[in-house]
């Protein structure tokens, strides 16, 4: 059973020249969880995930998988996979990449059918990847990352461009790979992409922490109130207003000013009051979201302001100009051979 491992990120600092991409950065994700990393486009995702791939150098801070670098890990292709920047031979065909990878990895050729079936492209799996839909692609990226089997996935806007059937795939696949312990972590930038199926929210903005936490303790400071229906809407009103809560007629039933869908339904089942609809209202989850990164000093409304980081250390060395100062050693990335060839 592959090993989920804690990934820590800890008063990272990335600059680029005069360009600060991410600012003392600090969080945990945990495995067994499905974990959202969101922030609008240019929050600073991208340069996080490189720093934790040993692929860009912190100016300063460390981030960590199990304790240590990515460059310290034992068996880093078992360890982690990662679908960052994964680029395919339009040419050649998925089965061919992953062959290509695999041997370079020393990862035993029955993996490969096992990927392409748990991605779901096998029938695709001999034709080239230039004739793939962008959906097709991703498939690919995230088979690329199991290749190895790993307890940790650190999967770059892995929902982007799939259809929905795709999309829905996808969310259960994330959960199913959760809930064998690994820990999996997934950026996006919209948190109405990704809000189905992680656990686990890091908001970012203008590169720092305006949130961590739950799902549900997001939903819960942004959807303030319940909606309850019933076959009796007159008892149920009735019951309503018997148990002091304030309520208004909604299009599907009652919109309650209480945030715990919980109390609204003991309210009507005091009552002795059927119940057919109740839940609490999530509309005000993405707009929550958005407010949350329209501001970058974590006072956003709706939002906990972020913690002070946790930890500053300082880097030895220089900070890099460039993203491309160390070799990719990522599980999801073919090797060079193999991307010369960029897709249109
Ligand atoms: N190699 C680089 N050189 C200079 N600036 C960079 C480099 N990489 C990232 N940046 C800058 O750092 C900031 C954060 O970019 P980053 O790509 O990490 O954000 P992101 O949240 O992943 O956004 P996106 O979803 O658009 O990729 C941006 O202002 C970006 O222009």
């Amino acid at each position: 059973m592959p090993k989920g491992l804690p990934i820590e990120v800890r008063g990272l600092t990335k600059r680029f020249g005069d360009v600060t991409a991410v600012e003392q950065l600090s969080f945990t994700v945990q495995p067994g969880r499905v974990t959202g990393f969101l922030g609008p486009n240019g929050a600073g995702k991208t340069t996080t995930l490189r720093v934790l791939l040993g692929l860009v150098r912190p100016t300063a801070g460390t981030a960590t998988i199990g304790g240590v670098p990515y460059a310290k890990l034992e068996r880093p292709l078992e360890a982690v996979g990662a679908s960052l920047d994964a680029t395919f031979h339009p040419g050649r065909t998925a089965r061919d990449h992953l062959k290509v990878y695999a041997t370079a990895a020393g990862i035993a050729k029955p993996r490969i059918g096992e990927v392409l079936e748990l991605t779901g492209i096998q029938s695709v799996a001999d034709r080239r990847v230039g004739g793939y839909s962008l959906g097709m692609r991703q498939r690919l990226a995230l088979a690329f990352t199991l290749l190895g089997d790993p307890g940790v996935l650190i999967l770059d806007e892995p929902i982007n461009g799939l259809d929905p059937e795709g999309i829905r795939w996808i969310r259960g696949f994330l959960q199913l790979l959760a809930r064998d312990g690994r820990t999996v972590l997934v950026s996006s930038h919209l948190l109405s992409e990704v809000q189905q199926s992680v656990d686990d929210v890091v908001i970012i903005s203008k590169g720092r922490l305006v949130r961590t936490g739950t799902l549900s303790s997001l939903e819960l400071d942004s959807a303030p109130q319940s909606i309850v229906d019933s076959p009796d809407r007159d008892a149920a009103a009735a019951a309503l207003t018997a148990a002091g809560l304030r309520f208004a007629p909604g299009r599907n039933g009652f919109i309650v000013d209480e945030r715990d869908p919980a109390k609204v339904g003991a309210a009507l089942a005091a009552a002795g009051v059927g119940v057919s609809l109740l839940h609490r209202l999530r509309s005000g989850l993405e707009d929550s979201f958005l407010q949350l990164v329209g501001e970058s000093d974590g006072s956003a409304n709706g939002g906990t302001p972020a913690p002070a980081s946790e930890a500053t250390v300082a880097h030895d060395g220089p900070a890099a100009e460039t993203s491309a100062e160390a070799p990719p050693a990522v599980a999801s990335e073919p090797p060079a051979e193999s991307t010369e060839g960029k897709d249109a």
